[in-house]
């Protein structure tokens, strides 16, 4: 059976092989290349043409190839960041520890070894101790980041092909920690990568006490305790509060012992494992070639009209928030789809619901902005120009709330750019928006839009993600 897979798989590849060529940097395929997209993606060229352009043609074959793309599976990756010193590796590794025990198959990696050994290989640095001694790679810190900076001048595209490399190289886990990473925004960068997985991001953070004795420690257990602290590399600029983008989990590892991270792997990451989140899954179904052939639809709404649906959808969007609901204002969502799940979940938590609406269909004062259509709504007729426009009741949200966005669907981010265009001009900091999506499609790189527009800064959260059109 395996040797018959292996045997497709390669034969998928070779007639796939000679149709493409190496020129990857137009967005549109080639002429001579059309015999790859028509194979590969059908019907849909304009999908080969964004793989093309994002991922490079050799990793069209990989999502062209289902077998290739299988062996990635579906999986929970969880990015440790943070400050040097946090115990980034030391909690993955407890983190793993928990899982196993619970019978779920957990890894770590780290992202930065490979940069690490092209360093030692450029320069005679000393690779194990790179990896393992701590005061030398706190010595070679600066320089590494130098060389990393420098191969990323030369292959724009290195911190995602390490990524990918990262991922495809954990074998058969279902959740895979990564540290190493030292990305901006790596959640709204890598998902597209890994469309059919969830990628989150934990940063790993201690206060400046903690931050402090554990540098003296490490200098003392290196027998170095008088040098100075020109090794440390923590600057403020790394700190949550100045990144571009928002966190939605951070894990406060000041506390000695394993208590304080496993309490927070049972509350925040474990929930991801919950049969009530497959529950819902499995009420969303899924409609081949709808509205149009090569797309799978998922059919969100579905939920509602499942007995338990909306109750069951409520209690996770409730359960899920990395928030306190006790701090919140005002629920914020858009027509249609997001009203379903946003009257529920307001009703039950027990704040109210300003609702934005397509059209021009709200009484005067309104706040008003242009739409872009969704890209479901782009394949569909009836999406006449005047249905573009979204509208908010001025005055409805006061100035300096604290908000939760609540929509269906997030795909490429533009109908929820609007929602939050309109909250901003409502007075709202977007410090002080959260968004809560039933379904994500990061293929669509909707967090990357939000990002690119300003709004890095709003804390995204999604209760399914799924991978394909
Ligand atoms: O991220 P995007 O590409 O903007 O897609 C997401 C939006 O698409 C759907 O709405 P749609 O505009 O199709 O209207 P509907 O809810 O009335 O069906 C959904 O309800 C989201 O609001
Ligand atoms: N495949 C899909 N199903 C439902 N809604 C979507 N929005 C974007 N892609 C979608």
């Amino acid at each position: 059976m395996l040797d018959q897979a292996f045997r497709w798989a390669y034969s998928v590849v070779q007639n796939l092989l000679p149709l493409s060529s190496a020129d990857a940097a137009d967005s549109e395929p080639s002429p001579h290349e059309s015999p790859l997209p028509a194979v590969a993606f059908r019907p849909n060229p304009p999908r080969a043409a964004h793989l093309k352009c994002k991922c490079y043609l050799r990793n069209v074959l990989p999502y062209a190839c289902p077998l290739t793309h299988a062996s990635i599976g579906s999986k929970l990756i969880i990015l440790v960041t943070g400050e040097s010193f946090a115990g980034k590796d030391y909690t993955a590794g407890l983190w793993v520890s928990y899982f196993s025990v619970k019978g779920i198959r957990a890894g770590m990696v780290s992202i930065s070894d490979a940069i690490k050994a092209e360093y030692a290989e450029a320069t005679g640095a000393d690779l194990s101790r790179l990896l393992g001694d701590r005061a030398y790679k706190e010595q070679h810190r600066p320089a590494l980041t130098a060389f990393y900076q420098d191969r990323v001048r030369q292959r724009p595209q290195l911190p995602e092909e390490q990524f990918l490399k990262v991922v495809h190289g954990a074998g058969d886990v279902e959740l895979l920690f990564v540290t190493g990473m030292t990305d901006e925004a790596p959640v709204a960068t890598f998902s597209p990568l890994v469309p059919d997985s969830r990628l989150l991001e934990v940063r790993v953070q201690v206060d400046e006490e903690t931050l402090q004795a554990r540098r003296k420690y490490e200098r003392v257990a290196d027998g170095d305790a008088g040098s100075s602290d020109k090794r440390a590399t923590n600057t403020r600029a790394s700190r949550p509060s100045s990144l571009k983008h928002r966190l939605c989990l951070i894990f406060q590892n000041d506390t000695v012992g394993d208590k304080a991270a496993i309490e927070f792997a049972v509350q925040h990451l474990h929930p991801f494992f919950d049969a009530k989140l497959q529950r819902l899954a499995d009420m969303v179904r899924s409609i081949p070639d709808f509205p149009r052939s090569g797309i799978d639809f998922r059919h969100v709404l579905n939920v509602a009209q499942q007995p338990g649906g909306l109750t069951l959808c409520t209690s996770l969007l409730q359960d899920h928030f990395t928030k306190d609901w006790n701090k919140v204002d005002m629920m914020v969502s858009c027509e249609t789809g997001g009203f379903i799940f946003a009257s529920a979940l307001a009703a039950h938590i027990g704040i109210p619901l300003a609702l934005v609406r397509q059209g021009v269909k709200l009484p005067p004062p309104v706040l008003s902005i242009e739409k872009s259509t969704s890209h479901i709504s782009s394949y569909s007729s009836s999406s006449e120009s005047i249905q573009r426009r979204f509208e908010l009741g001025r005055g409805v949200i006061s100035r300096g709330a604290s908000v939760v966005v609540v929509d269906d669907v997030l795909a490429t981010g533009k109908s929820l750019l609007a929602v939050l265009h309109l909250v901003t001009e409502a007075g709202v900091s977007p410090e002080d928006v959260s968004v809560m999506v039933v379904a994500e499609f990061p293929i669509h790189r909707g967090r990357q839009l939000l990002l690119q527009e300003g709004f890095g800064r709003v804390s995204v959260q999604s209760l399914l993600i799924y991978g394909g059109e």
